[in-house]
């Protein structure tokens, strides 16, 4: 793992949710992206050297809506960046944390990416990044 790539944060609207980040850090968005198969919108904010990752569903039964069903808006994931993800969730898996696949898939933004569920995880859903 070379840095925290983005923290991934669950939102009902990022229309709304965006004016706190714009009002308060003064950082503006980038990259609007649609993941159809994950049902969500991501929307990013670079903040130093890392990020923040707006997500909002955009169907019912997108990754994010029982999260955000049971808890609301809120922290949802940790991203650390990785050179090799197929290696990493191998690592990951001898060091006794539970990936939710043994196989990396698309993320947003030209990645590859793996989770590792948050009960293995000290109770942070946590994510692998490598960028194409
Ligand atoms: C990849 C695109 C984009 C990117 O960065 O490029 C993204 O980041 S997309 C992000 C959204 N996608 C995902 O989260 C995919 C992986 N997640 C899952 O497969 C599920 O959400 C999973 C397995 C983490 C949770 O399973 P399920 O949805 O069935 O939820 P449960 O309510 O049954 O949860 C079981 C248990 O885990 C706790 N939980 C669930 N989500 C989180 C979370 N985000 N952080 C911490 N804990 C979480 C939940 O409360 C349950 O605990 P319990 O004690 O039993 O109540
Ligand atoms: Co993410």
């Amino acid at each position: 793992m070379t840095k925290i790539d983005h923290i991934g944060i669950a939102v009902n609207s990022i229309e709304e949710a965006l004016p706190l980040y714009k009002n308060l850090l003064k950082i503006e968005p980038s990259g609007e992206e649609i993941l159809e198969d994950r049902g969500l919108k991501v929307v990013f904010l670079e903040i130093g050297d890392t990020r923040i990752e707006l997500l909002q569903p955009i169907s019912d039964n997108s990754e994010v809506s029982k999260f955000l069903e049971k808890r609301g808006n809120g922290f949802h994931h940790i991203a650390y960046k990785v050179e090799d993800v197929s290696k990493a969730i191998e690592e990951a898996k001898n060091m006794g944390f539970k990936p939710l696949s043994d196989v990396p898939k698309d993320g947003a933004h030209n990645t590859l990416v793996a989770f590792l569920h948050p009960k293995s995880a000290n109770g942070i859903l946590t994510e692998l990044v490598q960028h194409k």
